[in-house]
């Protein structure tokens, strides 16, 4: 077994007993990173100089028996787009290729206190823009599953890290499916939390109004431990919610009996794959035979949530990437005739040609006579689809589906057909839309790639869906199954 197939709890009894030293854990990590990333290319930036010398200090503490973090001593990687002091940081666009924070995002700010080490930034979709990660602008990131196919985005390179056993956990972004997705292409764990219980402060803003960060994890343990340690409000977030935090690893341990699931007819009807329908129904099964109890149900509006979805989403990265001018951040145009030619030419040099089409679609629906028509009816349809879900968390305690409609699907298939690629969110953007907390957990295979269930909650009732998650997770080995890069 390899030392990054135990859980967080397992690895910290081994510390305690000094069975393992945390550079030992690191160097592990290293090795690892350096033996799969070329055939992966999920790391953009490595800091293994920090890692070296983080480690060095926690193994100091550790002999000298002071109280240990939540996280203590495991190698962590972070998605390009939460920023880390002094650590080059690109959101995977060439018009960051020079960017180095000068400060940290909250969440790092929290993993340094929960005493993690940082080893690295994980490759994405440029500005998190995309579901394959083939649009970053360092080259795409390879499924370990099977190397020639997407390991999904916009956290590719979160998932496949974690998969890979490179790291111990990662930090993605989720804004309409971009950590549950990629989790579920390479059967692991991705949390997207509640809009609201994890600060954005130093997430580089897509949809300010959806993103939010989370776990990638091996197990449903690691998610609540990494989810005890990010979340709580924060004053640098004026949309942080000001609510008290359960204890997640500890609310792990309650049974599902008597739960009342609703399974939605529109997430395994039409454009489901038959094999990911399968598993979404062995996997309830399972939930019967735990004394849960489900029924299918319909949220009604769930076939406007993509359009819905792409004009609000490019809407807000229309008004926020408006900052990358050539004058602020990043990659600047040479010789500029004039103030209008540097922001044009910088724009048009450092943009990849999804994010300049999500810069488009969004200035036009915002743009004077279509406002309307656009912008304000995509806000409008929003609220219906919060509703449907409202509706059914008032007679159920959690919506069960798939993550995603198939399997990872190859390298360059979707490249060039935008729509079918913003179709492989159809059942995670309804979820983001509403702001509600969900996670995907591996549920076996279709043809050798891994299929993800996900679990949806009500708002900031993440301790539900791990709970649930996690008695799943017992009665069933499909977390443990490694691809073949693992
Ligand atoms: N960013 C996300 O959550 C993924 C989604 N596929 C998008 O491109 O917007």
């Amino acid at each position: 077994m390899s030392l990054f197939d135990s859980r967080i709890s397992d690895v910290h009894n081994r510390l305690n007993n000094k069975e393992l030293s945390v550079s030992e854990l690191v160097e592990a990590s290293l090795a690892r990173i350096s033996a799969t990333d070329s055939a992966l290319g999920a790391f953009l930036t490595l800091d293994e100089e920090g890692a070296r010398a983080q480690a060095k200090k926690l193994d100091a503490a550790l002999a000298s028996g002071e109280e240990r973090g939540l996280l203590f001593g495991l190698p962590a990687g972070i998605k390009d787009n939460i920023v880390t002091e002094g650590l080059r940081t690109t959101c995977a666009s060439q018009f960051l290729d020079n960017f180095t924070p000068i400060y940290d995002a909250e969440v790092i700010h929290k993993l340094r206190s929960a005493q993690s080490v940082t080893v690295g930034k994980l490759n994405m979709d440029e500005f998190a823009m995309g579901g394959s990660n083939e649009n970053s602008s360092y080259g795409p990131v390879r499924n370990p599953w099977d190397t020639t196919r997407v390991p999904g985005g916009s956290s590719g390179g979160s998932a496949a890290a974690v998969a890979a056993g490179q790291v111990y956990f990662a930090l993605g972004s989720d804004t309409g499916g971009s950590i549950r997705q990629p989790a579920a292409y390479c059967g692991v764990v991705g949390l997207k939390p509640t809009y609201g219980l994890v600060s954005r402060f130093g997430l580089v803003a897509f949809a300010s109004s959806l993103d939010q960060i989370g776990p990638i994890t091996k197990n449903v343990e690691d998610s609540a431990y990494v989810l005890q340690a990010i979340a709580g409000h924060d004053a640098k977030d004026s949309t942080s919610a000001n609510v008290s935090i359960p204890d997640y690893v500890s609310s792990l341990t309650g049974d599902v009996k008597g739960l009342r699931i609703g399974v939605p007819k529109e997430y395994i009807g039409q454009g489901i794959d038959p094999q990911v329908k399968e598993r979404v129904l062995e996997a309830l099964k399972v939930f019967e035979s735990m004394g849960a109890v489900w029924e299918e149900i319909s949220l009604p509006h769930t076939e406007y949530a993509v359009a819905t979805y792409y004009l609000l989403a490019s809407s807000e990265a229309s008004s926020n990437l408006a900052r990358f001018d050539g004058v602020r951040y990043g990659v600047r145009a040479d010789n500029p005739a004039n103030l209008m030619d540097l922001y044009r030419r910088s724009r048009s040099e450092g943009f990849g040609s999804e994010v300049k089409r999500r810069i488009m679609l969004g200035t036009y629906a915002l743009s004077s006579g279509y406002y309307d028509a656009y912008y304000k009816k995509a806000q409008q349809v929003r609220t219906l689809i919060k509703r449907d879900f409202d509706q059914a968390f008032e007679k159920f305690d959690l919506i069960i589906g798939p993550t995603a409609p198939t399997p990872a699907f190859k390298l360059g298939e979707q490249v060039d057909d935008p729509l079918t690629m913003y179709l492989n969110d159809i059942v995670t953007i309804p979820v983001s839309l509403a702001g509600v907390p969900a996670v995907s957990v591996p549920c076996g295979l279709a043809d050798g790639l891994p299929v993800g269930l996900q679990i949806i909650g009500k708002p900031f009732d993440e301790a539900t869906v791990l709970r649930a998650a996690h008695a799943y997770e017992g009665q069933t080995e499909h977390h443990k199954s490694r691809p073949a890069l693992a």
